[in-house]
């Protein structure tokens, strides 16, 4: 699903109106009868709001508000609306306050006259939308400072009022805080940033019927992972498969206190479909290992507590490197050697041997940052925050981390899985692929190895080309989370659950 600027998304509402042959106030109501479905299914079943107050203002959005006032009152809803005076209306508030019920209590909002809220009204936040072009001052800042501070329960309509939907806002500017937003057509790049989630609370979107022709011609480096972005993408194992078809992948993993590390990776790897698993450990791991991992070989190091030496890298389709790995300097020597060897194109792909790096690979490559020229392309990187920072810079936004992140992935022409609650995956073409799975329940050690091994063996497969496996693994294993929480409760769960859900998650897909 693509992701559209605010710019974008208002030339996407005119081609809507010109393609279908439709008036813009009839495309008005069509987003004001979802806002109003979504009340049902909110508020269903007797549990009506006794007092529900919708702030309008003066644009498109104060119209979607207007619109679902004079439906909400058809649905004996007991309503109010406050209107933000101004200089002029747009041409649907205009209709849509002339359609407006005179049973319907509408005053206008003063300095000395702000609506009464209490914290059981029902507030539907319609003062500005994507239309929003400077931060909030004046009146329209003090009624969302008073809002703020009545602590009510806010459902936002297409995004909360002074929030930007693709920007950063300037410091202490003064936004709605809503419970819900309710949002027609597309996601906004807004709700998926960490910065802004005081402000959207839980977000969901609503079908419009939006141009897809429209869509589908619109460029953008913004895209959104939804279950049919990767439906069908698993290659199906044919009949006659055996385990040299699906690739051996190579893991370079644990130090002595991390081999859980290790472990956990190992078993992502082998539950995500790989053909031979070979796990290169250093010696104090080898009977954890075995035992917990008994579907994967292992090699063992020289050294009992590190790793300190790359094997033959010949008999492997993708290598992993970095779970529980240490910082020591002869695991750099290693990472170092492994960089130079898969550099080198492989004889039956003629490509290079696909690397995933994680957790301390990334560490050591952010302290030795003349390794990163070494990256051959495609290589998947798989940073948290504070990983990427120590591979880039300290960033001043979640917006400047994501032109840091995008500058990184075409620089260096790499696959950057930057994680978090929308993981975000930068492509070396600069495009940004957030993921729309995973919970809470995910922020929990271990979970990342999980990811680690996952993509791995999606890697390892040879028919699915790089930036695919790794939009899918990603997928999978917020997926995998999801169904892990759903038995566990998201407190319950740990990063073996994960492992245990990643078969049932790729057979969704
Ligand atoms: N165009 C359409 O036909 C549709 C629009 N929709 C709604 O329309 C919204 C966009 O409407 P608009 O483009 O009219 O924009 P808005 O309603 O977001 O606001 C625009 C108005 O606010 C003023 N304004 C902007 N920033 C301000 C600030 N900081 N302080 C004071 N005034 C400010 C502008 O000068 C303009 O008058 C969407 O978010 C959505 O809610 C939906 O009804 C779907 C269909
Ligand atoms: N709040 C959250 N919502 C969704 N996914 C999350 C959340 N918190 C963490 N995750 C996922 O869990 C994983 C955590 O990885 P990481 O921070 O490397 O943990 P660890 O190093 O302990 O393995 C990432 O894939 C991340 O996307
Ligand atoms: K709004």
């Amino acid at each position: 699903m693509k992701i559209l600027s605010a710019a974008q998304t208002r030339a996407l509402d005119q081609a809507t109106i010109a393609g279908q042959s439709i008036t813009s106030a009839q495309l008005m109501e069509r987003a004001a009868q979802e806002l109003l479905f979504w009340f049902y299914g909110h508020y269903g079943h007797g549990r009506v709001p006794a007092d529900t107050l919708l702030l309008c203002g003066p644009g498109n959005n104060g119209g979607d508000g207007l619109a679902l006032a004079r439906l909400l009152h058809g649905a004996n809803y007991a309503v109010r609306v406050a209107l933000l005076p101004a200089d002029s209306y747009s041409a649907d508030w205009w209709h849509n306050r002339q359609r407006l019920p005179a049973a319907v209590p509408a005053a206008e909002i003063g300095a000395e006259a702000l609506p009464a809220i209490s914290a059981d009204t029902v507030v539907v936040d319609a003062l500005f939308g994507t239309g929003l072009s400077r931060p909030l001052a004046g009146l329209a800042a003090a009624v969302v400072a008073h809002l703020n501070a009545a602590r009510a329960r806010v459902v936002a309509v297409d995004i909360p009022s002074g929030l930007f939907a693709d920007a950063p806002q300037p410091a202490a500017s003064t936004v709605v805080r809503a419970r819900h937003t309710v949002s027609s057509g597309l996601p906004k790049l807004a709700f998926l940033l960490p910065q802004n989630a005081e402000f959207v609370g839980e977000w969901e979107v609503e079908d419009i019927d939006l141009s897809p022709q429209f869509i589908a011609d619109t460029a953008t480096p913004w895209h959104y992972t939804n279950a049919a972005a990767v439906a069908g993408q698993l290659p199906p194992r044919p009949k006659f498969s055996h385990k040299g078809t699906f690739g051996h992948a190579l893991l370079l993993a644990g130090s002595r206190g991390k081999m859980g590390a290790a472990v956990l990776a190992a078993g992502a790897c082998l539950r995500s479909g790989v053909g031979l698993l070979t796990a290169h450990i250093p010696g104090c791991g080898y009977d954890i290992f075995q035992i917990s991992q008994p579907e994967a070989m292992c090699l063992t190091d020289a050294q009992a507590d590190f790793i300190s030496e790359l094997p033959d890298l010949s008999p492997y389709q993708a290598v992993g490197i970095g779970p529980g790995l240490g910082q020591d300097a002869a695991s750099l020597a290693v990472l170092r050697q492994l960089l130079e060897a898969a550099a080198k194109p492989l004889e039956k792909t003629g490509q290079s041997l696909p690397l995933v790096i994680d957790a301390d690979a990334l560490n050591l490559l952010g302290r030795h940052r003349e390794l990163l020229k070494l990256l051959p392309e495609n290589t998947v990187l798989t940073p948290h925050p504070k990983e990427f920072e120590r591979l880039t810079e300290p960033a001043r936004d979640d917006y400047h981390r994501l032109e840091l992140l995008r500058d990184f992935a075409t620089r260096y022409r790499c696959l950057v899985v930057l994680k978090g609650a929308y993981t975000c995956l930068a492509t070396p073409s600069g495009e940004l692929h957030f993921n729309s799975t995973g919970n809470a329940g995910m922020a929990t050690g271990g979970s990342g190895d999980v990811l680690t091994g996952v993509l791995l063996a999606l890697r390892s497969h040879a028919q699915l080309p790089a930036f695919e496996a790794v939009r899918l693994g990603v997928y999978a294993h917020g997926r995998a989370g999801d169904l892990a929480a759903a038995q566990t409760g998201q407190a319950g769960l740990v990063a073996g659950d994960i492992v245990r859900h990643i078969g049932p998650a790729l057979a969704e897909v």
